[in-house]
């Protein structure tokens, strides 16, 4: 499964899905299943450390072309070096698979040698090695230098070695359901719990609609609307639709747009658990159009997701600089198009989940240079305690540095952008 994130770019998610999930995976027991979420999730996070730690042991680098041993030696080096499980357990097994497989089984007493050392020698390894190199690839350290400079750069990188918290948007009493569920409520108004195992539809409220899970950043994008009573609004890319509720709830006449039927179906059932209604409509948003313009629409639209490392590091690996420049030009053309949809002087908010800025500030900038709308510009003094997350322009960037810790309350949100735009022409 690592080989297939890191050298086939196939996301952890799909090959996670208890339904069309990798077989192997669907055979686990829950426990095991549960462990082997957690040495991918640690072998992906810290994948460049490992790799060096590893390397730094091998007396002449591996052969060209030795990628399944390489993988072998992560996995086992991500037992060893960051989960709680006995060394010579991750040792034993990594030999055992070397031997089994035809591609490494002249390296098994090499994976065996060097394993043992990484294990003797970790505290030392992790002392240097592992903390003086980013733990993310380096196309991607490079371009948060140049977006962030590298203090917040480095700082960005630390936070998404932190798997981030849960956090709720609640229907109303934030502070009532902070109480009740061991949270706090955080600038965004969303609600954070402390440190959680277990099952989130056990919580109470789950079952009665009374709050849905949602980044406390990706909360922001349909808070910046305000109240949308009278007002028929359309979600464009809508599914799962954590957004769609917010705009039902802030009294919204909506219309969820999604271009796919499984991900709509998803939408469907979430809305129905919150008691919510909204109008489902299957469709490619850059082609569709309407009789009647809408007075407001969101466009949350799809992109690299590098602002989700933290919960999704296989992000790192399947996503690359193409893609991010396929996806900007994407969502530029997808924000010409929903301007389209909504009357004169109607609002437009254009988000996603990027830490890129060539995804975010530098579409808002080209479309706003074109004419076709202004910013209106999110104001530090409506949004206490999220003032740095309001940029020169007005608006909004989040990053996973942001938030402090606080007590039993982990900090850190999603990589966001969204601006708010008004229809000029
Ligand atoms: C980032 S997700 C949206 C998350 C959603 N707004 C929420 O808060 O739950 C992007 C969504 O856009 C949809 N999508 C991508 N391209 C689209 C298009 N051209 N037309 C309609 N939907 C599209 C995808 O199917 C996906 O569900």
């Amino acid at each position: 499964m690592l080989a297939a994130v890191v050298d086939r770019k196939t996301s952890l998610d799909g090959m996670l899905d208890a339904t069309n999930g990798n077989p192997a995976y669907r055979a686990l027991n829950e426990a095991d299943r549960a462990l082997v979420r957690a040495i991918l999730n640690s072998a992906l996070r810290q994948l460049p450390r490992i790799q060096a730690m590893v390397g730094s042991l091998l007396e002449t680098p591996l052969p060209e072309g030795a990628r399944t041993l390489e993988h072998v030696l992560a996995i086992a080096a991500a037992q060893i070096l960051y989960l709680d499980i006995p060394d010579h357990s991750a040792v034993d097994l990594a030999v055992e698979q070397a031997r089994t497989d035809p591609r490494t089984k002249r390296f098994a007493n090499l994976v065996n040698a060097v394993l043992r050392r990484l294990s003797r020698e970790k505290h030392d390894l992790l002392a240097t090695v592992g903390s003086t190199i980013p733990a993310i690839p380096a196309w991607f350290h490079e371009r948060l230098v140049a977006t962030y400079g590298k203090d917040h750069a480095n700082e960005i990188a630390e936070a998404l070695l932190t798997p981030a918290a849960i956090d709720l948007t609640v229907k109303s009493d934030a502070e009532g359901w902070a109480s009740r569920l061991n949270g706090r409520v955080l600038p965004t108004g969303s609600v954070r719990l402390a440190s959680f195992v277990g099952s989130v539809p056990s919580l109470s409220g789950f079952e009665d609609g009374e709050w849905w899970v949602q980044d406390a950043a990706a909360s922001l994008p349909a808070r910046l609307f305000g109240p949308l009573a009278g007002k028929r609004v359309i979600d464009l890319c809508a599914a799962p639709g954590g957004k769609t509720a917010q705009l039902v709830l802030a009294g919204g006449e909506v219309t969820a747009l999604d271009q796919s039927r499984s991900r709509l179906k998803r939408l469907e059932r979430n809305l129905a658990r919150l008691g919510f209604s909204a109008d489902a409509l299957e469709a490619d948003m850059g082609k569709f159009t309407t009789g009647e313009l809408f007075d407001a629409a969101l466009l949350d639209a799809p992109c690299s997701s590098t602002g989700t490392i933290r919960r999704h590091p296989d992000v790192l690996w399947t996503k690359g600089p193409e893609d991010i420049a396929k996806l900007a030009a994407l969502q530029e053309r997808l924000l010409r198009h929903a301007l389209t949809l909504v009357k004169p002087g109607g609002i437009v908010v254009f988000s996603n989940c990027s830490l890129d800025w060539s995804e975010g500030e530098d579409v808002a900038k080209s479309v706003v240079d074109s004419g076709l709308c202004e910013r209106i510009a999110i104001q530090e003094s409506d949004w206490p305690g999220l003032e740095e997350a309001v940029t020169p322009l007005g608006e909004f960037r989040t990053t996973p540095a942001m938030i402090a810790p606080e007590g039993e309350f982990s900090g850190g949100l999603d990589g966001f952008y969204a601006v708010v735009l008004r229809r000029t022409v």
